[in-house]
């Protein structure tokens, strides 16, 4: 699913209203019930429901679901705030049709503030998309007030005060949502770490954009649905054999660490990898081969540590380093070599991304089109450097991949991964029982058995990185958040695979 800018918004809007001959007032009706339908099924009748309108269309959003949710028996005091004395048009239109008995309170001045307690509802309608500066003053004060109150807010398509693509001033006030309901798509700002308190909950409902206008438009951001990735699973052939999937090699696990190693084979196993050879330090011979007796096990000549490549490095389709190797100086010579000579598909991690990251000169190796970073954000700023905000991280994410014309998978909440052409796509699966020590490990085994099977280097990043999230969520139902565990993710990769092979209903 693409993401696109304000501005592209604004331009999808008007697109709709021209082409498919729908008004622009029946437009707002379309958003105005797509958010009181999603507004029903979370509150009962029995709230009281408090509607902040401000004087665009967002307020003409705010309106008409005061209107409807009034009609649906709910109790709704309705706030015209701030200058409403020029509104736009459908505002307007939408402040004539409140009814009878639903007449707005207009706040105009700081002292009109009204009271609010922590069981109030409210919905924010003060501003969407067409925010073009900070919200200060009345606004900013009111943004406060709610934010203290303890009320649950409900936010129309953004929060109020937040920018939709660009970091928003710190002078800024902004709401504080509990849930945001986003109109066709969802933006660039809900996907942030950054923005996580702001946000809240977000949930996307359609309002019947022109589908011509989003599929032609263009940007580099995209957010992997599952529509969007279950048509990447490539179903087997009935005459198959184990050299169809592809050999695997993990450079993986160091002395206290072999554990790395065990997580990502299993997980790279689970992914599907026809053969996997694991070399690991002589510490982990024994560890390896009863875990994982499915893996063919190499020992390095050092006990602790990787000190040398395998033999024979060219028989391998794919190649997966990092996971619990250490930073020794043995160890970032054999990285060394290996950049030097192999040209296999690389998925780089952890302890690898580390010693790329500290040597100029190993950053220069790195061969073109080959390489799979799986950084977390600290590993990430060690490449590239300190980040200032989340969105100086992307444009990072984004010179680096176009850099070294690499892939990245930066790991978060929602995974972005750069492409070396620029593109970023951000994932949709996963959730905080993730936020556990192994969980990369997975990761690594999992993208390096999808690169070695022939998916493409942005195939496996995209479906590895959506499964791994997707085996984390279907195990939440069994475990939980807190108590999940790595080895419960690859115990879930199974099920998760079953789930996108099977037909969407
Ligand atoms: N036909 C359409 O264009 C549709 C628009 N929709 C809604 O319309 C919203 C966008 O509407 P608008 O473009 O009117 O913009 P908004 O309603 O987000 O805000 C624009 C208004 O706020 C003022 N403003 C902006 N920043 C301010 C600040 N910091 N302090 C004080 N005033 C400020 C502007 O001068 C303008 O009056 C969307 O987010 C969505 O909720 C939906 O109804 C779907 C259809
Ligand atoms: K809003």
């Amino acid at each position: 699913m693409k993401l696109l800018t304000a501005a592209q918004t604004r331009e999808a809007d008007a697109y709709t209203i021209n082409e498919e001959g729908i008004s622009s007032i029946d437009l707002m009706e379309r958003a105005a019930k797509a958010f009181t339908c999603w507004f029903e099924n979370k509150f009962q009748p029995s709230e009281q429901v408090h509607v902040f309108c401000g004087p665009g269309n967002n307020g003409g959003d705010g309106l008409a679901a005061a209107r409807l949710l009034h009609e649906r028996k709910y109790s709704v005091h309705v706030y015209l705030v701030g200058d409403t004395s020029n509104p736009s048009e459908d505002f307007k239109t939408n402040l004539e049709r409140l009814p009878q008995g639903l007449e707005p309170t207009r706040v105009e001045q700081e002292n009109s503030l009204p009271a609010l307690n922590g069981k109030a509802c409210v919905v924010d309608a003060l501003f969407g998309t067409g925010l073009n500066r900070p919200v200060t003053g009345l606004y900013a004060a009111l943004i406060r007030l709610l934010n203290e109150s303890g009320a649950t807010v409900s936010s129309i398509d953004m929060p109020s005060g937040l920018y939709p693509d660009s970091q928003t001033p710190e002078e800024g006030a902004i709401i504080k949502a509990n849930y945001t309901i986003s109109f066709e798509l969802p933006k660039l700002a809900f996907l942030l770490p950054q923005h996580e308190e702001y946000v809240g909950e977000w949930h996307v409902v359609p309002i019947g954009l022109s589908q011509q206008f989003v599929a032609d438009a263009k940007t580099n951001l995209y957010v992997t649905t599952q529509s969007d990735i279950q048509h990447l699973l490539k179903p087997r052939k009935k005459f198959s054999h184990k050299g169809l999937y592809g050999h695997a090699l993990l450079l993986c696990g160091g002395y206290g660490k072999i554990g790395a190693a065990v997580l990502s084979a299993r997980a790279c196993l689970r992914g599907g990898i026809g053969l996997l050879t694991v070399q690991v330090p002589q510490a982990g011979y024994t560890i390896l081969q009863t875990a994982v007796p499915e893996a063919m096990t190499l020992t390095d000549k050092n006990r602790k540590h990787l000190s040398e490549l395998p033999k024979e490095i060219d028989k391998y389709d794919v190649i997966g380093i990092g996971p619990g190797l250490g930073t020794e100086r043995v160890t970032k010579t054999a990285i060394g070599q290996l950049l030097a000579t192999a040209s296999h598909p690389m998925v780089i991690d952890a302890d690898a991304i580390n010693i790329i990251a500290s040597s100029d000169k190993l950053k220069m190796q790195l061969p073109r089109n080959k390489v799979i970073f799986t950084p977390h954000p600290k590993e990430f700023e060690r490449l590239v450097g300190k980040v200032k905000n989340d969105y100086d991280r992307l444009q990072h994410l984004r010179e680096f991949c176009l850099e070294y014309q690499c892939y990245v998978t930066l790991k978060g909440s929602h995974t972005a991964i750069g492409t070396p052409e620029g593109k970023v796509y951000f994932n949709t699966t996963g959730n905080s029982g993730m936020a556990t020590g192994g969980t990369g490990d997975v990761l690594t085994g999992v993208i390096t058995a999808l690169a070695g099977q022939q998916y493409s280097l942005e195939e496996a990043c995209l479906l590895g990185v959506y499964l791994h999230g997707l085996a984390a969520d279907l195990a939440l139902h069994a475990v939980g958040e807190v108590a999940m565990t790595a080895s419960d993710v690859i115990d879930f990769l199974p099920k998760a695979l079953l789930h996108l092979s099977q037909p969407r209903p």
